[in-house]
């Protein structure tokens, strides 16, 4: 594991703002942080940076509590926006940033080709679109080959293209074997790029899972005629409009029994629940 909590709690007056959140997160994987703006999801990156101090409960990061040097140099970090000059150059702000963190300024040209931006690395970064300004952050982070990479929610605020463009650095990322946790509210965003996804919704962890997990059953949609007697022949189905929603996986046994009734099967396929579906009914933010 490469960050566990436990119980992680954070309070500020009477209000957890973090409540007992136990999370993991494993070697090699991209990491879903999914909640509703107001959940949490940055007051808990904050803490397992060391930013934050918790109320209660622990966070191991690295195997060593949060913000112990030996930690903090083995995670690269993109929270709210990091501080670059205007007037300089992508090229040159990473150059500061590698020298203030003692990294070896050779490796800014690595970086900047992992984030796609060599080719605008002599411009100014007052220049830069969001999209790229975004991506010289994630560049920052990634000075010192860190072995966990926080990003809270990198594509806030990013157009469309932007967006895309985030999610495939991700997934780039992903395939060098990079481990990375990103928080985000956009739940296609998550569905795309992580392995697994924590469900954050008022402090509290309501989920944690693959996201196919999280979409639990499959649920087989039927159409067929007429679509009564196929309702009646097969157990545990329910009429919707003009099909059969049937919660089995077995399609084999389920058109023979339909045939053999002499009912015409038209369609048989999987109906799965997008993954929207299952977090409006985890979190209620519907
Ligand atoms: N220092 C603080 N003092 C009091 N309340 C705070 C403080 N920091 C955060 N909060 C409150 O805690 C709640 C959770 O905030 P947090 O930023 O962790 O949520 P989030 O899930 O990251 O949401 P967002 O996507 O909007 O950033 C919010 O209601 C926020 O107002």
């Amino acid at each position: 594991m490469i960050v566990t909590t436990e119980k992680l709690t954070k309070r500020y007056g009477d209000r957890a703002v973090v409540d007992g959140v136990s999370l993991s997160v494993r070697r090699g994987e991209v990491y879903g942080f999914l909640g509703p703006n107001g959940a949490g999801k940055t007051t808990t990156i904050r803490m397992l940076l060391g930013l934050v101090r918790p109320t209660a409960g622990s966070a191991r990061v690295l195997g060593e509590p949060p913000g112990t040097p030996g930690a903090l140099r083995r995670v690269g970090s993109l929270i709210e926006g990091p501080g670059f000059y205007p007037y300089l150059s992508g090229r040159d702000n990473l150059r500061v940033h590698a020298a203030r963190r003692g990294v070896a300024g050779t490796h800014v040209e690595a970086v900047l080709e992992q984030v796609d931006l060599a080719g605008a690395a002599h411009e100014k970064f007052r220049r830069y679109s969001l999209g790229m300004k975004q991506r010289l952050g994630v560049a920052a982070a990634l000075l010192g080959r860190p072995e966990l990479l926080i990003l809270d929610e990198p594509t806030n605020g990013l157009d469309p293209a932007g967006m895309a463009d985030m999610r495939d650095l991700v997934r780039a990322l992903a395939a060098r074997g990079q481990t990375v946790l990103l928080s985000s509210h956009l739940l296609g965003e998550v569905e795309e790029v992580c392995d697994r996804v924590g469900v954050i919704s008022r402090g509290r962890l309501v989920a944690e899972n693959t996201v196919e997990q999280l979409r639990g059953d499959t649920v087989l949609l039927v159409r067929a005629d007429p679509i009564e007697k196929a309702h009646v022949l097969i157990e545990g189905s329910s009429v919707h409009g003009d099909v059969l929603h049937v919660r089995q996986t077995d399609a084999g046994s389920l058109v023979r029994t339909l045939v053999r009734a002499d009912v015409d099967v038209r369609e048989v396929r999987p109906l799965r629940r997008t993954l929207e579906e299952v977090f409006f009914e985890m979190t209620g933010a519907a």
